[in-house]
């Protein structure tokens, strides 16, 4: 196995983790139910907020997007990935132009044992020819090769935004915020996207990762991940900091808390660091969804959040710069690790990120 892909030895993947316990599941339906019940959206938003609170993510079940466009958009994206090199490569990201196909992606300096490809939901438009900025622009492949991906993504996609609009709302209610005070946010310019990722059988499980470990850097990420299994997350370090294993549950989507929630929340709520182990036998194929502002959004606490005994913890920061940055970093090793919101704490003594 080429040396690229070789984990450093305090991140190697330990095996056997521990089962988890307590991993927070947590039923949605009540956001459906006809009239919805202002009790139980209540009781809901509680148990959001302690999942936030305490985990940092949760697995949601009774989530509202139909079964039908889950399993589309999974055989969508096993078909892809099915495709010959060649046809992979007619739609592989460029550095300028940062959507598609990629295979050489690298997590805090180490090549992941994965391949995958980007879309934005809602494509940004084109900006100006010479101006130097990155083409959010789709890269479809041919419709002749892979007939309905296009749409299975789509139609995936929009049902998922839904519930992430839902789930904003279930963050802000358990914040003691007014329901819809973090939807302006996510305008016509969102930078949100979506990714298939599929982690290969690898040789040497022992030593490399599918995905090294890292927190999502937008404001939810809402996940589908098959049955084979390999997400793990690192609990708080007041509950141990150890990796558990996020066991797949049928029908159910995994919610991550990312940092521009932790900022927001001025720390009430933080994002959960996780990674995935790869084995020897089966392929894996997950489908996150970043739920993420617009360019433009300078990120910090709320004012809500913060007071004379909770100051602000968080330098204001400007999203898009911050998305450009990251972007640029998984497109290779670079002298330096991701950038990370740690990096613009203001008390730099807790730095661990
Ligand atoms: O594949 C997974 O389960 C996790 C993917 C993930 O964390 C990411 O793409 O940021
Ligand atoms: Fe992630």
């Amino acid at each position: 196995m080429d040396d690229a892909f070789v984990q450093p030895l305090e991140q190697r993947p330990v095996a056997p983790l521990a089962e988890a316990t307590g991993v927070p599941v947590i039923d949605l339906s009540p956001l459906t139910a006809t009239p919805p019940s202002p009790v139980a959206v209540g009781v809901l938003a509680a148990k959001v907020g302690a999942a936030c609170r305490d985990w940092g993510f949760f697995v949601a079940v009774g989530h509202g997007v139909p079964e039908a466009a889950v399993a589309r958009a999974a055989d969508a994206g096993r078909a892809f990935f099915a495709l010959p090199a060649e046809r992979k490569a007619a739609v592989r990201r460029t550095e300028r132009a940062p959507l598609g196909y990629y295979d050489a992606e690298h997590t805090k300096n180490v090549r992941d044992w994965r391949e995958v490809f980007d879309i934005f939901p809602r494509e940004l438009p084109p900006p100006p020819a010479d101006g130097g900025e990155l083409v959010f622009v789709n890269k479809w492949p041919d419709d002749g090769d892979l007939p309905g991906f296009r749409d299975a993504m789509e139609e995936y996609a929009a049902a998922v935004e839904a519930l992430a609009f839902k789930v904003l709302e279930l963050v802000a209610r358990s914040l003691g915020l007014r329901p819809d005070r973090l939807h302006g946010f996510f305008g016509d310019e969102q930078t949100t996207y979506m990714r298939i990722n599929r982690y290969p059988p690898c040789p040497r499980p022992d030593l490399a990762l599918g995905l090294g470990r890292h927190k999502d850097g937008g404001a939810l990420t809402i996940l589908r991940q098959d049955g084979v299994g390999g997400l793990e997350v690192r609990r708080r370090s007041a509950a141990g900091g150890e990796w558990v294993r996020v066991k797949p549950v049928h029908g159910s989507l995994v919610v991550n808390v990312g940092d521009i929630i932790q900022v927001w929340s001025n720390d009430r709520y933080e994002s959960v660091e996780h990674r995935v182990s790869v084995n020897s036998e089966k392929e894996r194929f997950s489908i996150p969804y970043f739920f993420n502002p617009c360019r433009h959004t300078v990120v910090e606490p709320l004012q809500e959040m913060v007071s004379e005994e909770r100051p602000s913890r968080y330098h204001a920061y400007n999203w898009g710069d911050f998305f450009r940055i990251r972007r640029r970093s998984n497109f290779g090793k670079l002298e330096a690790d991701d950038i990370q919101i740690a990096h613009l704490r203001k008390d730099k003594s807790n730095n661990a990120g």
